[in-house]
């Protein structure tokens, strides 16, 4: 048995209303830079001896950081990028309510499936963040850190409870925030979740 650090980056810039991110490539801020130094502190002792990360520049950062820490060279991993939400990145809501009339309810009707323009549903992310996650999480003979996004946490969280995609927002992934998994003959347990430290 061995402990999987699910981590979410750490915090980036956000503007006043929300915009949906997605892919979209944004830095980290300051803050999100002093969270993810905490984390590698919190890592320290822990035995990691292999670091994933997504591809995105805010999740490889923040591995870089615990990286540097921990005397380890993260691998990417693309499967684990977050959900690519297509036409409505960089929108608000509202921004996506006027020129995509009905369609952000019909997203919250079905949040497995509904696919946004050129974009991806959370079942689709599922569908490809969990191999990805489970050839590098099983029969493990030290402990695994990844650093991936909210909607990649969330998929993933789901799945090892047994929870349906549509609760997934039911479950707060702060930024930076450690989740910590064990896994035992190819079957996984959430041991804590969404642990965070300001
Ligand atoms: O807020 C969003 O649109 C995305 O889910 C971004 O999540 P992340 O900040 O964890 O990458």
């Amino acid at each position: 048995m061995s402990e999987i650090y699910l981590i979410r980056h750490g915090e980036i810039t956000q503007s006043s209303p929300r915009r949906f991110v997605g892919q979209t490539d944004l830095p980290l801020t300051d803050r999100g830079r002093e969270q993810i130094e905490r984390v590698a502190l919190f890592l320290t002792g822990r035995g990691v001896g292999r670091l994933l990360c997504s591809p995105i520049s805010r999740c490889v950062e923040s591995a870089g950081i615990i990286g540097a820490v921990l005397g380890i060279a993260p691998e990417i991993v693309p499967d684990l990028r977050e959900i690519a939400l297509g036409a409505w990145e960089g929108l608000t809501v509202d921004e996506v309510r006027e020129r995509f009339p009905g369609r952000y309810e019909a997203r919250g009707r079905n949040l497995a499936g509904f696919r946004p323009p050129d974009g991806e549903s959370f079942a689709d992310v599922q569908r490809r963040a969990w191999p990805a996650f489970e050839t590098a999480a099983v029969d493990l003979d030290e402990p695994l850190a990844i650093v991936a996004h909210g909607g990649v946490n969330r998929v993933l969280l789901c799945r090892i409870l047994g929870m349906p995609l549509e609760n997934l927002f039911r479950l707060e992934q702060h930024y930076a925030c450690v989740n910590i998994l064990r896994e035992d003959d190819g079957e996984f347990r959430v041991a804590t979740m969404n642990h965070w430290a300001e």
